[in-house]
């Protein structure tokens, strides 16, 4: 039988854990945490990421990166900002990527594919990703992903019988860079609503803000080579509105309490989990930049990470001059 594992054992590394044994598959999980793979083997829960979740006894966990390099294919859910060298730690590497983290490098602005490429250079690339908060795959309830193969329908014969459940479907595309952008934009996307949210602008203006972030996420997927259909599916709008409007989401949430006044450098801090869209930001405002897109939500909520104000950041968007809706520069 061909083997699948999870590399990393945060919640969305758990949870896929748990939904590919759900069907009593054995998975391999690779914890960064020595006291994590001790609690995953022997009472089958994660209370550091993932409290509350019964995980099957077919998830087993190891910390030896050699056992995941025997494996014929690796989800790879590492925080994307240490995808590169939890990779290379790795002695070699599986046949198939699946890469699930949503982010982008900082420092060298690249997408995980190119992290990932690097890393493993033999390795076939996939990219999972849609609206998926980790605890609900976790208790088996339905969701859809995009699964963006790098080697087109040969890979996906292969990879989708591996992911695909009953209440887990992914769906066809050859769109990688698509599917990469849609995740790593939309946290930053869901951090501004989460702002609005927590300055209680209303829920007029939370829709609106998703209408135009979408409008950011669709031109700087265009400059960099992804198609808009792709950003249109599940990994992209269908992410976006999942993301933005939940406190399920920590994005959203670490947005809210900056929105309540809170100061950005102590909720970063104080995490123990990740907010990609913190770490995104930055690089995004770079890339955009570099690329000669507007992404002024982008950049407030970049501001706002700086230490701004919530109140000027949400004046300065809102005198920003008026233009035509479709086809401006933005
Ligand atoms: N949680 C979700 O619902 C969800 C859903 C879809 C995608 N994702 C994405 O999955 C990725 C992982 O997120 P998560 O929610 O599983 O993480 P998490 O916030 O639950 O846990 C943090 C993870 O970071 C790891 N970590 C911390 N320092 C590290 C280091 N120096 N090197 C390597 N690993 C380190 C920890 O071991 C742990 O696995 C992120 O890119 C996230 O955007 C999360
Ligand atoms: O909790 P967040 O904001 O990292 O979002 C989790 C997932 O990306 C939702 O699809």
């Amino acid at each position: 039988m061909t083997s699948v594992g999870v590399l990393g054992a945060g919640a969305w590394g758990t949870a896929l854990a748990q939904m590919l044994a759900s069907d009593g598959r054995a998975v391999k999980i690779w914890a960064r945490e020595e006291e994590l793979v001790e609690e995953i083997n022997s009472e089958h829960t994660n209370s550091l990421f993932l409290p509350g979740a019964k995980l099957s006894e077919s998830v087993t966990a190891t910390s030896d990166l050699a056992d995941m390099a025997k494996l014929d294919a690796l989800l790879v859910v590492t925080p994307a900002q240490h995808m590169g060298s939890v990779l290379a730690g790795m002695p070699a590497h599986p046949r198939d990527l699946v890469l699930c983290s949503k982010g982008i490098e900082a420092g060298s602005g690249r997408l995980m594919n190119h992290v990932a490429k690097e890393a493993a250079p033999e390795s076939d690339i996939a990219v999972l990703s849609g609206p998926t908060f980790a605890h609900e795959v976790a208790a088996g309830l339905p969701t859809a992903v995009t699964l963006a193969c790098g080697n087109g329908e040969e890979q996906w014969e292969r990879i989708s019988p591996l992911i695909a459940r009953h209440a887990f479907r992914p769906y066809y595309s050859d769109d990688v860079v698509g599917a990469e952008i849609g995740g790593a934009v939309k946290n930053v996307l869901a951090i501004a609503c989460g702002v609005v949210d927590g300055l209680g602008l209303g829920q007029n203006a939370r829709a609106a803000l998703i209408a135009r972030g979408y409008a950011e996420m669709l031109r700087f997927g265009e400059a960099l080579g992804a198609r808009s259909e792709t950003l249109a599916g599940l990994c992209g709008l269908g992410d976006l509105v999942l993301t933005c409007s939940s406190t399920s989401s920590r994005n959203f949430s670490l947005g809210k309490a900056l929105g309540e006044g809170q100061s950005a450098e102590t909720l970063m801090s104080d995490r123990k989990t990740v907010a990609e869209g913190a770490h995104t930001a930055p690089v995004l405002v770079e890339l955009a930049a570099r690329q000669g897109v507007a992404m002024p939500i982008v950049t407030a909520v970049y501001d706002l990470l700086k230490g701004d104000e919530p109140k000027s950041v949400v004046e300065g968007i809102l005198s920003r001059p008026l233009k035509a809706e479709q086809g401006g520069a933005g």
